[in-house]
């Protein structure tokens, strides 16, 4: 929530009228990705300020405005909107990043670079050199060229010490492009960092479907992790990822009790949110009993493809002191691999005894961890 231990707000500006998109309500009340314009926007903030003024417009009704946000009223220019954010804050915070509503896709990366910069600058904004030829044209023609060296497209969030940039915004008479205008024309030094593409404005209609564009080859990634346990009671063998194990007990369960494939299926429903392996099979179901355990595994690799992910990898750990796992350890990934359609070079499994401390130790049962890795495909 802080930089350098300093307290940071942020004032979303939202009153404008959106003339350029066009639409019945302006651009960042207008739906994107399922959600609205200004929801992204306002929740890209929550995990890196305290405090979310939100600036609106004066008719605004009150189910136009997200959650856990502190709204006031705009004016009439941009700059008028954010003197209104910043006076709300009065000085209770340090930083304040000063952000457009209608640029829903701000990254956590670029909001860092940002307060990062203002551990040495009294104000730091996001830019994009700019790599394009430019000319000057009239009507249609070419009428000159412009040195583009030095040329930066500005973005926002614009970050600044607060008391500093109150005190500029109050003693600034006349418009501005930004908050980055306004902080110079009263000498403060503003450090560039890095933009991005995706941070775009949206300003015309076009935009918005620009921006689903690029929500949609964002990379979705899930991370899950399994753990079970089962205990050693009377057999020849054991069973563990698909592979069968001479051993002197067997391991006990309602079904095979492959403790390995039942951690790695745990760990694709925990990367899916999907419950745990007892939620889809339960233990008091009949039908299960006995049950050779890639079935579970099977349901949990098609569960994912079915919500459209894609198994990037898995790793499972076997945590015993015998049987010795080692020699079945190719012919376990093997199994795995083949059940989840995945080359071997992405399915792991291994071992680790834990020095004869524990349940495991004692040799009363086999415990088992596994992370499994998906990818919106
Ligand atoms: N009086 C104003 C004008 C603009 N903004 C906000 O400033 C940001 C950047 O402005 P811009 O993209 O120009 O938005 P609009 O002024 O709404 O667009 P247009 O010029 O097309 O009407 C937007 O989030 C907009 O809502 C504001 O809070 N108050
Ligand atoms: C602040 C700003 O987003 C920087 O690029 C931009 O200047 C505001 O939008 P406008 O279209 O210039 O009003």
């Amino acid at each position: 929530m802080t930089q350098n231990r300093k307290s940071v707000a942020a004032v979303i500006v939202a009153a404008g009228r959106g003339t350029r998109a066009g639409g019945e309500i302006a651009k960042q009340w207008q739906p994107l990705g399922g959600r609205r314009v200004i929801d992204w926007s306002c929740d890209a903030f929550r995990d890196h300020v305290s405090e979310i003024i939100l600036v609106v417009p004066e008719d605004a009704p009150s189910e136009w405005i997200p959650a856990n946000v502190t709204v006031v009223t705009g004016g009439d220019s941009r700059d008028a909107s954010v003197l209104n954010g910043l006076l709300a804050l009065e000085e209770r915070f340090d930083l304040v990043l000063i952000h457009d509503g209608a640029r829903p896709l701000i990254s956590a990366d670029v909001i860092r670079g940002v307060l990062a910069a203002l551990t040495d600058s009294a104000g730091a904004a996001p830019a994009l050199l700019v790599t394009d030829a430019l000319w000057r044209g009239e009507d249609d023609l070419v009428s000159g060229t412009q040195d583009r060296s030095g040329l930066y497209r500005a973005q926002t969030p614009q970050g600044f010490h607060l008391p500093q940039i109150l005190a500029a915004h109050r003693a600034h008479v006349g418009g501005a492009a930004d908050d980055v205008e306004i902080a110079r024309q009263a000498g403060m030094d503003v450090t560039i960092v890095a933009g991005s593409e995706r941070n775009m404005k949206i300003t015309t209609a076009e935009d918005f479907a620009r921006a689903e564009q690029y929500m949609e080859t964002a990379v979705d990634i899930r991370v899950g992790n399994g753990f079970d346990v089962h205990r050693f009671g009377p057999g020849d063998h054991v069973i563990l990822c698909g592979v069968k194990v001479p051993h002197g007990r067997g391991l006990q369960g309602h079904s095979d009790a492959d403790v390995g494939l039942h951690t790695i299926t745990d760990a694709i429903y925990g990367a899916l949110a999907q419950g745990d392996i007892g939620q889809h099979f339960p233990p008091s179901d009949p039908q299960w009993k006995g049950m050779a355990s890639h079935v579970f595994l099977e349901h949990a690799r098609d569960l994912a493809a079915d919500m459209g992910f894609v198994i990037s990898n898995v790793d499972c750990t076997l945590i015993c002191e015998e049987p010795k796992i080692g020699p079945h350890a190719v012919a376990m990934r093997k199994t795995v691999s083949e059940l989840l359609r995945l080359s071997l070079d992405r399915v792991s499994v291994k071992a680790t005894t834990s020095e004869q401390l524990g349940f495991t130790g004692r040799r009363e049962g086999i415990a088992c961890m596994a992370t499994a890795t998906l990818i919106k495909g």
